[in-house]
């Protein structure tokens, strides 16, 4: 029974008032049962006064007009100023409430230290309808809601306490009109809860109008937008999706006739007896003028604990809080990720363990949302030097799915050198860099840092030594030295700018210039700018110590003579490092000290570019393919680099 009333989304959304703010919440229920008995008092008053004037007219009477007149007045005024102060706490109340709802949402996705959880299907539903309390689609957002909320409650306590003054004239009235009144919330329930609410249909529907929303807004898609004429079909699409949306959600919560049809007749018939009973007795005159005025107030005042605007509110606000805690609890075990080392139950030899603490990772967040926590120190990772790494019988399929995008891999990686990856388009490359920032873990075998399994170490701790570029990689819309050193207020300028010269990127901003054409003095960079802005993070991070370097792609968008020069920097910055290369441009890929071909989830060809060429395999089919398509020229400086041919 308890655990019934306790999973109600309507428990859950009051719960967490007291936890956005506790003395708030205090405040705003105090407010809220003052305010609501007032108009009940002061239905007493008006019959006191009425009262006290009668006597005061009766021959040689004494009324105390004055004195109810003053308190009649005193009610009014309370009635006039509480629900002004009233409405000021809903508003900052409802604030809080949304800000820890924030809070909660953003911490359940960004603290789980794999991704699965951001790739599930069903959270990401789950999350579409969390965030309506933010973004407000199909209801007012929350900090609206809180003062919609409070409307409703107080004609809750309003019509209660007119029931308890109505008792005065008969036990029995305020019982009847309760019944009648209470039973309007049942008898049009299925108006006010949206239950199907998470059915796919609405789900999906929400989904899709919130995307075509952001394709519209975002200034990434809008190119391609124009060029292609899409502004009618994105605009359709967006129209479609939302008058479904209200199609459905108004199917959902219309009133229905019969149920209506019934409401009004049970109502009429309680107040038809109440008032009949009230009228009686005025003019038998068992009930003077002065409490049949009272009676008469309080036995309409009850009515306002009908079915009204506090059932469509009520579930508005609390559906998306009870889909936010439901996240908070279901990301962290679907992000969650091994703690111990199916392949080392024993004490593992090989280097110690990072200290656990607020440091930063040495490496910049490579994806969005994954940032590590910001930085007090940096000490320790420079001491562990670049890691060996070891695929050993290596298997992965990504959750949820069957295929086997690695059924055996077995690779190693000496310290201090540096390997590429090379293959077609799916084979697996991006894959495996995520799996070495242990973004997953692999479903057989092992990855082995030293000869040590990754899943024997918190990932924080592993993830301290490692840096990445990745294709995707992230454009913070922060200045230009945060974008090189990310969440560390303690950076100094001069690593960052050896960095950004290391990747030819000193040139292109001040340190303080904003990286986005969207803030006042922001400016936006070409590509190819963007990408050595991300190579000089990695290159800061492998200054702080960090022991491996993964490059997927680092130079893709750079030009040919760029790619070249700022590759053999890269390499030389990183010398110290293990790097891990992935890349399609045979240029790049063969200035590393090994090459691993991979096709079909396994290794087929390990070597130098030399030996690789020599043995004819599949290395030499690609690299001679795309020899074909290029040739060598020599420039101005004698500098040998690879042009269309
Ligand atoms: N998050 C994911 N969930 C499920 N499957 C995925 C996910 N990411 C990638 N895949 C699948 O894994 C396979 C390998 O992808 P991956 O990105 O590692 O290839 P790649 O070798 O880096 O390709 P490319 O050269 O095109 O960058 C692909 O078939 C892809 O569809």
């Amino acid at each position: 029974m308890v655990n019934r009333l306790t999973d109600r989304a309507e428990w859950k959304f009051f719960a967490v008032l007291p936890r956005a703010d506790p003395a708030l919440a205090v405040v705003w229920w105090s407010l809220l049962i003052l305010t609501g008995i007032l108009p009940a008092v002061f239905s007493v008053a008006m019959g006191v006064l009425i009262g006290q004037v009668e006597a005061s007219r009766q021959p040689g009477g004494v009324g105390a007009v004055g004195w109810a007149l003053a308190f009649t007045g005193l009610v009014f005024v309370l009635m006039q100023v509480l629900p002004p102060v009233q409405q000021a706490v809903s508003l900052n109340l409802g604030s809080k409430v949304s800000a820890w709802l924030n809070d909660t949402l953003v911490r359940a996705c960004i603290e789980p230290p794999g991704m699965a959880h951001l790739e599930d299907p069903q959270l990401a539903e789950d999350l579409t309808v969390a965030r309506e309390f933010d973004r407000g689609q199909t209801g007012p957002p929350m900090f609206l809601n809180v003062d919609f909320l409070a409307g409703g409650l107080l004609g809750i306590v309003s019509g209660l306490a007119s029931a308890v003054v109505l008792a005065g004239f008969a036990w029995w009235a305020p019982l009847v009109l309760i019944l009648c009144w209470g039973s309007t919330h049942w008898l049009l329930r299925e108006s006010g809860v949206w239950r199907d609410r998470r059915t796919p249909e609405v789900q999906e529907a929400q989904r899709h109008a919130d995307y075509a929303y952001r394709l519209a807004t975002d200034p990434l898609p809008a190119k391609e937008l124009r060029l292609f004429g899409l502004a009618g079909w994105t605009v359709d699409r967006f129209i479609t999706r939302r008058r479904r949306l209200f199609e459905l959600q108004y199917r959902a919560t219309r009133l229905r006739e019969r149920s209506v049809l019934l409401a009004l007749l049970v109502v009429a018939a309680g107040n038809v007896l109440v008032f009949g009973m009230l009228g009686a007795a005025a003019i038998s005159g068992r009930l003077g003028l002065d409490r049949t005025v009272t009676f008469v107030q309080v036995a309409i005042g009850v009515s306002l604990i009908a079915f009204g605007g506090l059932n469509w509110v009520m579930d508005g606000a609390s559906a998306p809080v009870a889909a936010v805690l439901r996240l908070a609890t279901a990301m962290a075990p679907a992000g969650s990720l091994a703690t111990d080392s199916p392949q080392s139950p024993e004490p593992v030899e090989g280097p110690p363990s990072q200290p656990q603490g607020p440091e930063p990772a040495e490496g910049p967040p490579s994806q969005p949302g994954h940032m590590i926590p910001p930085a007090q120190s940096s000490s320790h990772t420079a001491d562990l030097g670049p890691p060996e790494i070891t695929l050993r019988d290596l298997h992965f399929s990504y959750p949820r799915t069957e295929r086997e995008i690695f059924s055996g891999l077995d690779l190693t990686i000496p310290a201090g050198s540096s390997m590429a990856i090379v293959g077609q388009n799916g084979a697996g490359k991006t894959t495996l860099a995520k799996l070495l920032c242990r973004f997953y873990d692999p479903t057989g075998g092992a990855v082995e840092s030293d000869g040590v399994d990754l899943r024997a170490q918190p990932p924080e701790d592993w993830r301290r030594r490692v840096t990445a570029v990745f294709q995707d990689f992230v454009r913070f819309e922060l200045p230009l030295r945060e974008n090189v050193a990310p969440g560390r207020s303690d950076a100094d300028d001069e690593d960052i700018l050896a960095a950004l010269r290391a990747s030819g990127a000193d040139r292109f901003a001040e340190l303080d210039t904003v990286l986005a054409k969207g803030y006042r003095d922001g400016t936006d960079l070409s590509g190819g700018q963007w990408q050595r802005i991300a190579l000089a993070r990695a290159l800061y991070a492998v200054g702080r110590g960090a022991g491996l370097v993964l490059l997927d792609e680092p130079t893709a968008q750079l030009d040919v003579r760029g790619e070249a020069i700022i590759f053999d920097r890269v390499l030389a910055a990183t010398r110290q490092a293990t790097t891990v290369l992935i890349s399609h441009r045979f240029s790049t890929v063969r200035h590393v000290d090994r090459i691993c071909v991979l096709e079909h989830g396994r290794v087929i060809e390990v070597g130098s570019h030399d030996e690789l060429m020599e043995r004819g395999g599949r290395y030499r089919t690609m690299f001679d393919l795309q020899a074909k398509r290029f040739g060598a020229a020599v420039d101005e400086e004698g500098m040998s680099f690879d042009v269309l041919g």
